[in-house]
């Protein structure tokens, strides 16, 4: 037997060992990923791995793990193996009905907070959509961070609601976010006027889809990512049909990808009923979020 064979499987040698597999399985994140996976099946913070190091987990964790480490090198997502992700300093239940919440989506979530904190309602709550709710990241991040909100959501998809309703009830906002299942806001009969429309559609062109990385083409609903040939079909059709259901000076702030920003941005630009815009760019510095203004 060769000496590394009997050497104990640490945490921080297991933590080693899977970083490995998971670099040569092509992860971004191979130890990110090793420590989510170690801490779940261990009941523990990541940050708890690391003052336990010397441990060595019982053979019902590392069982526990084998298994998840498996599923990950086969391209499961970490946040459905562990049923959670965190987004805007939340956690977030997911699965396979859902799209896992993106970092870059918390620059949506703070457009539309500071829209709220300048808004100067305070004599009704202020009126908020979310049209694409997936998980409800969007809509219970925006409830829970702003109090004097009502936040509507829709969805297409029904299992998708279910897990967004969940969220909002652990996130104690569901008082004041009402789920729909809608295609737009074609279903919300009220209110009439929304204050601020948030939404990251899906805006994949179907080519784009093919050349997504497994991960997230075996894995996430292709409902939630892809368009249509273009890409910009959705938001095509959200900035056409949403602005007799906004107050003049309302925002209508759109995630999109950014080799179709230009083109939604002249959509917006091509429509009556918006006038000023901006880009927000994410932390790559490519333009992530368009914020239109109602006329
Ligand atoms: C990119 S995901 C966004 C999920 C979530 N808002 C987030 O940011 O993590 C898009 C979502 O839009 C939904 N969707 C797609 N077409 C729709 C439509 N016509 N009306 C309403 N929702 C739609 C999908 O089911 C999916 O949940």
């Amino acid at each position: 037997m060769s000496a590394s064979q009997q050497e104990p499987w640490t945490v921080l040698r297991l933590l080693e060992w899977t970083t490995d597999f998971f670099k040569k399985k092509g992860s971004d994140s191979p130890r990110l990923d090793a420590e989510v996976l170690l801490a779940h099946a261990r009941n523990c913070t990541r940050i708890e791995l690391y003052t336990a190091f010397g441990e060595e987990p019982g053979e019902e964790q590392r069982i526990a793990f084998r298994e998840m480490v498996r599923r990950r090198g086969e391209g499961t997502p970490v946040a459905q193996l562990v049923g959670y992700r965190e987004f805007y300093s939340l956690r977030f239940r997911v699965d396979d009905s859902v799209l896992i919440p993106r970092p870059e989506t918390e620059h949506l979530v703070i457009e539309a907070l500071d829209f709220a904190k300048a808004s100067g309602v305070t004599d009704r709550p202020l009126q908020i959509a979310d049209i694409g709710t997936g998980s409800g990241a969007i809509a219970v991040a925006v409830a829970k961070n702003f109090a004097n909100c009502e936040v509507t959501a829709v969805d297409r998809s029904a299992s998708a609601l279910k897990i967004a309703t969940w969220n909002a009830e652990q996130h104690g906002v569901s008082d004041r976010v009402t789920f729909l299942e809608s295609d737009l806001l074609a279903a919300v009969d009220a209110p009439a006027q929304f204050d601020i429309i948030c939404t990251n559609p899906p805006y994949v062109s179907d080519s784009e889809y093919d050349e997504l990385s497994p991960t997230v083409r075996d894995h996430e609903p292709k409902t939630a990512l892809v368009s249509g040939p273009l890409g910009t079909e959705i938001i095509q059709r959200i900035i056409q049909e949403v602005p007799p259901r906004m107050h003049s000076g309302g925002w209508l702030i759109i995630e999109l990808s950014p080799m179709i920003a230009e083109a939604c941005g002249q959509i917006a630009k091509d429509s009556e009923h918006f006038a000023d815009q901006h880009f927000i760019k994410d932390l790559e510095g490519h333009k992530r979020i368009l914020s239109v203004q109602r006329c």
